[in-house]
């Protein structure tokens, strides 16, 4: 088959597939909780239900899970982690993703608000269990968020024959030369070499999921990588392609409709963009000594819940990092140079809680959901990098990584922070293009006066 200008072949786009929806739910075997209370560190408790009773809500929903078409199994899985009301994102797009012949799906809804349970489900109820095969692939950005997508898998199948495999660095057993899992979850890269040295056999793929699509499908990052897995996928039957991301900028929206061609859309009005629940400030420091002087006298702040500080560097992270360690404050650094043994570990360490503070680049901008983590400090704004597509000028704001970053916190209803430091005339009016993009006011917070400071977080997390 030939490949057009951008690189892809033309896929099938309906088929037959076999599916655990064919099969009718049956009504629940487990109750759901009556109430879902979230807790804040500040003893605010927020009504989980009251929002998903809310219209107006991105967790509203009209359904039920069970009204949505899904298997018993996943019904019990879903009910076994807590679930008990769809969001709307939820509710919007099952019906679409589980509907024969499948349909291409390019879905958007704001961070925190359940998209992963989306196409999960959707890869779940797609598989045959009797086959051992492998029938859906999901790539992430970062091995952190591969590694927290399997653990959705793996608990909302825990009531279904599901195998799984990754597909990220150095997470293979040994000598395995074959993968025949069900569902197989990683990075691009990864993929793409597992793929070429038929390690996993594609074959019988019916599901290919991009999560953080846009970030996978941009031409300066790993669109390139993440077409190659798509050109290798079976031509033979057709296969459903489902992209999800809070974010869709111009740029990859184009190349998003040929990746996904006719697929169902589910999209955000500009405005609609950011979180309600997440409160945004600023910090007008002097310099970036200052900055480093008001990060440290954050941390009593900052580890009353859990907290991610984004830098635009590694070296940076590790710099402040050290320097913090080294006058006695705990906390931890994340970045890609790191191996991935204790790259996983300090993932871990921070979601288990036992590290409160996580200095780190934008490697995990995107997608990581620890619902302790209130407050995101962006220590240096994320900006668009020289290769830019929208902007010409590296100095340019990265609104969309922004976006992802504040989205940290507040995950699904709940309140957080974020807070931006900016100390000199161009991160001010990068901020102030972020402010202008998003429609939402950042609030100053003074530098000088730590009282005021509590006060106004207290009251952004009640
Ligand atoms: N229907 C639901 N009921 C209760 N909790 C839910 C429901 N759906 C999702 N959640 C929880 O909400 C949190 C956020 O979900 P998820 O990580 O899927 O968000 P997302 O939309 O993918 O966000 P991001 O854009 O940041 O990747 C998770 O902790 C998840 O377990």
């Amino acid at each position: 088959m030939e490949k057009d200008a951008d690189g892809f072949y033309t896929p099938a786009t309906t088929g037959p597939a076999v599916t655990l929806e064919d099969k009718p739910a049956e009504p629940a075997l487990v109750v759901p909780p009556e109430t879902d209370l979230i807790k804040s560190n500040f003893e605010v408790t927020v009504t989980l239900a009251d929002q998903q009773a809310d219209p107006n809500s991105p967790l509203y929903s009209a359904k039920t899970f069970e009204e949505l078409g899904l298997h018993q199994d996943l019904l019990k899985g879903l009910y076994d982690i807590g679930f008990s009301k769809p969001s709307k994102i939820q509710e919007r797009a099952l019906p679409l993703l589980l509907a024969n012949p499948p349909q291409n799906m390019i879905g958007q809804s704001q961070s925190g608000t359940g998209k992963t349970a989306a196409f999960v489900l959707t890869m779940l109820s797609r598989v045959d269990f009797s086959k051992n095969k492998t029938q859906a692939l999901c790539l992430a950005p970062s091995r952190e968020l591969a590694r927290q997508i399997m653990s959705v898998v793996v608990a909302m199948g825990k009531f279904t024959q599901v195998q799984t495999e990754y597909a990220i660095k150095d997470n293979l057993p040994k000598g395995a030369n074959q993968i025949t899992a069900h569902i197989v979850v990683g990075t691009p890269g990864t993929m793409t070499d597992l793929m070429k040295r038929k390690v996993i056999d594609v074959s019988e793929v019916k599901v290919f999921v991009l999560d953080e699509a846009d970030n996978m499908l941009d031409q300066d990052g790993l669109g390139d990588q993440t077409l190659r897995v798509k050109n290798m996928l079976p031509r033979t039957h057709p296969v459903q392609i489902i992209l999800f991301s809070a974010t869709f900028p111009d740029h990859v929206r184009a190349f998003a409709d040929k990746f996904a061609p006719q697929a169902n859309k589910i999209e955000l009005q500009k405005e609609d963009l950011s979180v309600e629940g997440i409160k945004q400030f600023y910090m007008d420091c002097r310099d970036e000594q200052h900055k480093y002087d008001i990060l440290v006298s954050l941390y009593q702040l900052l580890t009353i819940g859990q907290s991610i500080i984004f830098c635009q560097h590694r070296h940076t992270a590790d710099t402040i990092s050290q320097r913090m360690v080294a006058e006695g404050h705990k906390v931890a650094s994340l970045h890609g140079a790191k191996d991935a043994s204790e790259r996983d570990s300090i993932i871990d360490n921070f979601r288990e809680g036992r590290e409160k503070v996580l200095i780190t680049t934008n490697v995990i901008a995107r997608g990581i959901d620890i619902l302790q983590v209130n407050m995101v400090v962006n220590y240096d704004l994320p900006l668009m990098n020289d290769r830019g597509r929208q902007f010409s000028e590296d100095t340019k704001p990265d609104v969309e990584t922004y976006i992802h970053r504040i989205g940290r916190t507040g995950r699904f209803g709940r309140k957080g922070i974020s807070i931006n430091f900016v100390h000199n005339k161009n991160t001010w009016l990068q901020m102030e293009q972020i402010e202008k993009l998003l429609g939402k006011k950042i609030i100053r917070i003074e530098t000088n006066d730590l009282d005021d400071m509590e006060e106004k977080m207290k009251k952004a997390l009640k």
